[in-house]
């Protein structure tokens, strides 16, 4: 069977993007098992190769496989600076990437780092690159769902998010049990199909400290998250479901697991019901191992867990192992 052959997106220009692509390309590790073509503008990773590759190692942008991508605003490009102009040009790589793969170009996805407050800028109001991908596949149910393989203990992190990209103070009424019946099935599908877990175990968080302490911090528990759990619990048999977890105590033994002793990993996967409830934990253990992969989709997407760092866009100091470690997964898992 040939090795599955993948897009992979430059993200936002400005950002560290072009560095970390150029970084993961180099390394030989990173295409072992599967074949990448950059999607994005090559003039552009010619700046970046020019500017670090006397001090770090670069692929060749002339020397790797890009899908060309014109971009008319180059010039207005100024790496550390997210402007429109850099804005347009990850929401141009991102879509041709998606048409792309949708055609059968590719087999799965890889998508860099994009800063969503130049996709405003540049009139594409869009939460994140997520959203993006399930309009053009035409997909309503779908997950943002972090993975990672510990390097301690080999122990692998799985945490899907219920809610994702909005206000804190909107949480509370976007979840539903309609909202959590979604995720949970999406979650255990995947942990069929693409992780071999057919009798999984998943943690779900509750909301409210202490999971509400009796009503006490907190009424969505009693009112109706413990009582779709419990018809959850008889919808699916095989699967146990561990919860309401208090939040905080949710991630002890993932930390033990993952820092110590494998055998302390109490789930294969945890539902987290807001973005930070479940991203601080993953970002604490797993910055550097953590991938951002889309559930729910007609192909393969994952991206590294962290953003543009355009702090540091342009010195050389950029971290690729995320990314590569995104490479590598969505090659097994096309
Ligand atoms: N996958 C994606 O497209 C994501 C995009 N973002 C976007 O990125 C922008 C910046 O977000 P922040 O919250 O500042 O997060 P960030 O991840 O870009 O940066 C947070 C801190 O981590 C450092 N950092 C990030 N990646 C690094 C790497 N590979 N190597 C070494 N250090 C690294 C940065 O220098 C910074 O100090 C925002 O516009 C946000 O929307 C954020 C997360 C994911
Ligand atoms: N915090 C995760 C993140 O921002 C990634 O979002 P997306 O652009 O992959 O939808």
């Amino acid at each position: 069977m040939s090795s599955p052959h993948l897009a992979l997106t430059l993200g936002d220009p400005a950002g560290i993007g072009p560095e970390i692509v150029l970084k993961a390309l180099a390394d030989p590790k990173t295409t072992q098992h599967c074949q990448v073509t950059v999607v994005g503008t090559r003039s552009l990773l010619e700046k970046t190769y020019q500017r670090l590759h006397q001090t770090t190692s670069l692929a060749n942008p002339n020397q790797i496989a890009v899908r060309e991508v014109p971009i008319s605003a180059t010039k207005e490009i100024t790496m550390g600076k997210g402007n429109a102009a850099s804005g347009a040009a990850s929401f141009a790589y991102l879509k041709t990437a998606i048409t792309d793969t949708l055609q059968g170009k590719f087999d799965g996805l890889v998508t860099s780092p994009i800063a969503k407050s130049c996709w405003k800028l540049a009139g594409h109001h869009y939460p994140g690159q997520t959203e993006v991908l399930a309009t053009m596949t035409g997909r309503d149910q779908f997950g943002m769902l972090f993975v990672a393989r510990s390097p301690h203990t080999g122990w692998t992190l799985r945490t899907l998010l219920a809610t994702t990209h909005i206000p804190l103070k909107n949480v509370p009424e976007t979840l539903t049990p309609t909202l959590m019946d979604e995720k949970l099935a999406l979650l255990i599908n995947t942990l069929k199909e693409n992780f071999g877990l057919n009798a999984p175990t998943i943690a779900i968080a509750g909301l409210n400290p202490h999971s509400g302490e009796a009503g006490q911090l907190g009424k969505e528990e009693q009112d109706w998250l413990s009582p779709w759990l419990e018809q959850a619990r008889s919808q699916y048999p095989d699967v146990k479901l561990i919860g309401l977890v208090p939040p905080d105590t949710l991630w002890v033994k993932p930390g033990l697991a993952w820092f110590q002793d494998a055998k302390q990993g109490v789930a294969d996967a945890y539902l987290a019901l807001y973005h930070d409830q479940g991203l601080i934990p993953v970002k604490l253990m797993a910055f550097e191992e953590a991938i951002n992969t889309t559930i729910g989709l007609p192909f393969i997407r994952t991206s590294p867990d962290h953003g543009t760092a355009f702090d540091i866009a342009g010195k050389g100091i950029a971290s690729y192992h995320s990314l590569q470690a995104a490479i590598t997964l969505a090659g097994e898992l096309s």
